[in-house]
């Protein structure tokens, strides 16, 4: 079966050392694979890399087995994504917000409509849906982002921290939300600085150090943060300096 995501080799230099170099990444139809690592570790540059909004300076990315440079505007329509803000018109209710995100994936109008009052009602949004996203506060902003990035059931979803600003219902929804589409065949990877969050989710967990990936967590592993902190030590400890 075609992965859903296959990076090879892909680097972008900032110089000075800063970046990410070497990756070599999958995530497959099903699975959540999640990126953990400490701040300035590089998993949103990895991200934007995977997304089009970066150039690399080496290696390659594919999704569904199509390079980048070949995706059209209907192969971007079948992915989701929520990678720093979550982009909403601040003038729009959020109804009309996730109905334009459908839209703009080139889904039908009455299909755009009834899509968006599924995505309400997975992320507890529907009594907000004549708000303007303006007037929102930042925990349903994000919820609105996660429904605009997950609503057209895309084959590929890439979040950024997307617990970011979520209650602990929230956490909950977009737990459920992201494991249905899992089950449904989306490919998922998804970025966390919370071990215990990620390890609930995760098939596999994938460890970002100084712009490497230097190793994977079992999410069953009973001290998931004390072997997280021993890969990150002993990569500091083994990169020449
Ligand atoms: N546009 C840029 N120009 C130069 N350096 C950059 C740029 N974007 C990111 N960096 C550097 O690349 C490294 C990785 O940053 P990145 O934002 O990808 O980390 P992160 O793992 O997402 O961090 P955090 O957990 O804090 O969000 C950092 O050293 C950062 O300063």
């Amino acid at each position: 079966m075609t992965e859903r995501l296959t990076t090879t080799d892909l680097a972008r230099d900032f110089g000075d050392g800063a970046g990410v170099f070497g990756i070599d990444l999958t995530v497959r139809p099903g699975e959540i694979h999640a990126l953990v690592g400490l701040n300035g570790a590089g998993k949103t540059t990895l991200m934007r890399l995977i997304l089009g909004m970066l150039h690399p300076t080496g290696g390659a990315c594919q999704i569904d087995g199509r390079r980048l440079a070949h995706l059209g505007a209907d192969d971007w329509a079948r992915v989701g994504h929520l990678v720093e803000q979550p982009f909403a018109y601040p003038e729009l209710d959020v109804r009309t917000n996730l109905r334009l995100a459908a839209r703009l994936r080139r889904i039908p109008a009455a299909r755009a409509a009834s899509l968006a009052e599924h995505a309400m009602t997975e992320l507890d949004l529907t009594r907000y849906a004549t708000v303007s996203a303006r007037r929102l506060s930042q925990g349903n902003r994000q919820r609105l982002g996660l429904a605009a990035a997950t609503q057209h059931h895309p084959d590929l979803i890439v979040l950024d921290e997307p617990t970011n600003a979520l209650d602990p219902a929230g956490v909950i929804l977009l737990r459920t939300v992201l494991s249905r589409r899992a089950d449904a065949g989306a490919g998922i990877l998804v970025s966390s600085h919370h071990l215990d969050e990620v390890a609930r989710i995760a098939h596999r967990i994938s460890v970002v150090n100084r712009g490497r990936l230097i190793g994977t967590l079992d999410p069953d592993t009973a001290d998931l943060e004390r072997t997280f902190f021993a890969l990150v030590y002993q990569h500091e400890q083994d990169r020449p300096r």
